[in-house]
């Protein structure tokens, strides 16, 4: 580390002066102040060029290249938002388009919508588009070697354990049962507290973020932090997880040279990050710590109640090496902390599209009632003895239920094909290669795949692609779910690296749903703003400000009760 404490008596150095200039001048920085250098910088410099070329029609910027074009449709000249004015383009360039950064940023890459393109990319030649070095180096403070940001042998480690584990009776029993407890226990009466307080608006977003947050930390950790509850309390693990993203998400939009400078320099956003890093591995630490010493215990006193548990953390720590030695308690924090993230707010962000979607379609949401209606009077006629099926305040869904409601998956992939979690996703090239459509890829270039755009696109979906149409999903002989390509769905990825998690969120996303709705409709406040957020995921920006109503079968305040089903 260079010394930056000098004294009277030492002969000042140069590279000690410089450093502490840019550190006094960097101290002042905010991320946004950042952001709006880097626009005033490129106002200026487009002012003082006038000569302009064009790619491909698009129009490119001396020293700029097409960032002046895309930030003028980000703040809002055109589009408003970025992923907009993306797809706006890539329905002229027929599905693919190379972006030309400035000069100094990393932002040279292939933009890609084609389907054709994405199974070429996901599947066919999977091996040579890994996530890269680039990915790695801006995710690693936070993420390390865990599943999301690993390639090769890292990577096929952690998902062959953790694919046999998702897959398990084990583990859909924990999910199961800790989603339902969630549900039952607080998600509900969170909703009631809000009826019984005047019909209190609130932001349905947020409370669902909670809610994933806790189940996706029973999976991967085996504790429940307690997001979810009256009052909606702060939980410095979940705020610490959160700044941590958000400040990691940053290093993607600023040049890589500027945030490793901040970071050795221990300045704004990056000191952040180095805090809120350190919340997130305490929080870890003393997981793995107590753990371990639970596990000690009833290897020694023969207990089975702790092997028994099914939570990643537990399964990853009973794994051995051939020279029988387990992972690092940092591999073992790395792997919960990924799974976390994938977790955390992909359903949650899914469903507050979802009810915004309903809020304007009331002909869905009338349907999805209907088809709650059918399902549980087809319980009530065959299961008589079942003792919740009549009493409406307790109805509890059960797997089999969730299971049949068919409708009610076709409205939420509708849901996610038009606001996927994962609006972009990116790989590197590590040969040289053509895509499908003819795109030649030189080694080293960054692939974005626009799965927002995706779902826009009238050479994929037709020319109703726009339209929110639950149908489209339902085969037309017999009402069931017909599921699509993945390289044409791409919400949930496609090939070896297809989203782990995805027969559980649907059941977590239906069981949610199907819960809140067959109880209350769900009122978007009127002129409430609700716009993307330019995020890793498809945030809403302002959250979802809404309003609860009983349905009248279910009047009464009282809440739900938990009982077995
Ligand atoms: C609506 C909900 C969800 C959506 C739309 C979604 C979408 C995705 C996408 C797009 C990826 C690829 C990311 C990338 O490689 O850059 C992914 C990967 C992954 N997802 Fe999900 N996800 C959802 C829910 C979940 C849940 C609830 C879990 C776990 C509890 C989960 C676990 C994972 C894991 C572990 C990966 C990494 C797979 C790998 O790289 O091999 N996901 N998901």
């Amino acid at each position: 580390m260079m010394n930056t404490n000098l004294t009277s008596s030492e002969t000042p150095n140069i590279a000690v002066v410089a450093g502490n200039f840019v550190r006094r001048q960097l101290f002042f920085l905010h991320d946004i102040q950042i952001l709006e250098l880097l626009l005033a910088l490129c106002v200026f410099v487009t002012i003082h060029s006038l000569r302009q070329t064009k790619h491909h029609g698009l129009p490119v910027w001396p020293l700029l290249g097409m960032l002046p074009s895309m930030t003028l449709a980000v703040v809002g000249f055109q589009t408003n938002n970025l992923y907009e004015w993306l797809t706006q383009v890539l329905c002229r360039q027929n599905g693919t388009f190379t972006f030309r950064g400035p000069w100094f940023s990393t932002l040279n890459c292939i933009v890609t919508a084609d389907p054709r393109n994405l199974e070429h990319l996901l599947k066919t030649k999977f091996s040579i588009f890994p996530k890269g070095p680039y990915f790695r180096d801006t995710v690693r403070d936070l993420l390390g070697d865990g599943i999301f940001s690993a390639d090769d042998e890292t990577w096929q480690r952690q998902r062959k354990t953790a694919s046999l584990e998702f897959h398990s009776a084990k583990f859909r029993q924990l999910t199961t049962e800790s989603l339902l407890e969630l549900v039952h226990a607080r998600l509900l009466p969170v909703l009631e507290e809000s009826i019984d307080q005047s019909f209190a608006p609130i932001d349905l977003q947020d409370v669902l973020l909670r809610l994933t947050f806790d189940n996706v930390c029973m999976i991967a950790f085996g504790v429940d932090p307690g997001c979810l509850g009256p009052g909606l309390p702060q939980i410095p693990f979940a705020q610490a997880f959160e700044d941590a993203t958000e400040a990691t998400v940053m290093r993607f939009v600023t040049p890589a040279c500027l945030w490793k400078a901040m970071r050795y320099f221990n300045l704004g956003v990056e000191k952040k990050l180095k805090q809120s890093i350190k919340g997130v591995d305490e929080f870890a630490d003393d997981v793995i710590r107590t753990r371990k010493k639970e596990l000690m215990m009833t290897n020694t006193t023969n207990s089975v109640s702790e092997k028994q548990r099914s939570d990643l953390l537990t399964v990853f720590m009973g794994l051995r090496d051939e020279q029988g030695e387990g992972f690092s308690d940092k591999f073992l924090r790395d792997i919960c902390v990924n799974f976390i993230l994938a977790g955390r707010d992909t359903s949650s962000v899914a469903l507050s599209w979802f009810f915004w979607l309903l809020h304007h379609h009331p002909e869905v949401e009338h349907k999805i009632l209907q088809e709650l209606s059918t399902i549980v009077d087809a319980r009530s006629s065959t299961d008589d003895h079942h003792n919740n099926s009549h009493d409406e305040t307790e109805m509890v869904f059960s797997p089999e239920q969730i299971k049949k409601m068919d409708y009610l998956q076709a409205a939420l992939s509708e849901a996610l094909r038009l606001y996927p979690s994962v609006p972009l996703d990116h790989k590197e090239v590590v040969e040289d290669d053509v895509f499908p459509d003819g795109t030649i890829l030189k080694k080293g270039t960054k692939v974005i795949y626009a799965i927002y755009s995706m779902g826009r696109m009238e050479s994929i979906w037709g020319k109703d692609c726009r339209e929110y149409k639950p149908e489209r999903w339902l085969n037309p002989r017999d009402g069931r779910f017909m599921s699509e390509s993945a390289y044409k769905f791409t919400a949930f990825n496609g090939g070896p690296r297809l989203c782990l998690g995805k027969d559980f969120a649907y059941y977590q996303m239906k069981f949610v749903a199907a819960s809140i709705i067959y109880r209350y409709h769900v009122e978007v406040l009127q002129n409430h703003p609700v716009i993307p957020k330019l995020a890793l995921t498809m945030y809403m920006k302002h959250g979802l400000k809404v309003t609860l109503h009983r349905r009248p079968h279910h009047q009464s305040s009282k809440v739900t009760k938990i009982k077995d089903h």
